[in-house]
């Protein structure tokens, strides 16, 4: 089942009078619970799709289909509430509150978009925690944190709301090989384990090897597209 339709989309900034075509007149498809990177060098608009998927950014052109919905319409508020309440983000830098503890990061989170008993909320984050293998983690600040720990914390912020989708720009791009890798596996797992669906923006080569499906792009075009049907890696 397909989660993501792009449908000739096209990006346009402009800078006074000059435009930047970042994405130019494009088709794809993601389905549900894939594990799909966007690909390509350096300014050939894997970011800009990123931004697009997410909400952050609208479209120039075409349309943008998430879950069944056209987010292309949406005024600038209502893509706020849809990219908080059902997009997760991991980004390279980690973005963690450096003054709040990993526990507080992942709750603040939640606390943006879902009500829930303090009892409710603390079994929710002890569980995921748990499950991401952090769990002793969770009174410390990310600047006590080594940067796989930090990503590890990222993600388990990204997925406390239970997103429909998680977008995840260069995630390995600060970490050494082996952490690059152990956090790559951490999410290959949530994958296999959660169905949930994960959208890179990458040049690493580890995690393109990983993916399911690989959009490659070369400016603002789709030069090519690759999947692998076979469940599992
Ligand atoms: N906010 C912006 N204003 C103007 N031009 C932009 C903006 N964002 C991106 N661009 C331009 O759009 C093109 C695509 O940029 P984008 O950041 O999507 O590429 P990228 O593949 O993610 O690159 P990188 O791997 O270096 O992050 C580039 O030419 C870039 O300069």
């Amino acid at each position: 089942m397909t989660i993501v339709e792009a449908k000739k989309i096209t990006k346009i900034y402009k800078h006074g009078k000059v435009e930047v075509r970042a994405i130019d007149d494009i088709n794809f498809k993601i389905d549900r619970g894939d594990f799909a990177v966007i690909a390509g060098p350096s300014g050939s608009g894997k970011t800009t799709i990123l931004n697009i998927i997410g909400a952050m950014d609208s479209v120039t052109q075409g349309k943008i289909i998430i879950n069944q919905q056209d987010i292309s319409v949406l005024n600038k508020d209502e893509r706020a509430d849809f990219r908080r309440d059902k997009i997760g983000f991991i980004f390279q830098s980690y973005n963690l509150i450096p003054v709040l503890t990993v526990y507080e990061n992942i709750e603040f989170a939640l606390d943006l978009c879902k009500k829930h008993s303090p009892l409710e909320k603390k079994d929710k984050i002890h569980r995921l925690l748990r499950e991401l293998g952090i769990f002793q983690l969770k009174d410390r600040r990310p600047p006590e944190l080594s940067g796989g720990q930090q990503q590890r914390v990222a993600i388990a912020r990204a997925l406390i709301k239970d997103p429909i989708l998680v977008l995840a720009d260069e995630p390995t791009a600060n970490l050494d090989t082996q952490t690059g890798k152990e956090v790559l596996d951490l999410m290959v797992k949530i994958n296999l384990e959660k169905k949930t669906t994960f959208i890179f923006s990458s040049h690493d080569i580890m995690i393109i090897e990983k993916a399911r499906r690989v959009i490659k792009l070369r400016d603002g075009k789709i030069e090519g597209e690759e999947y692998d049907s076979k469940d599992g890696f």
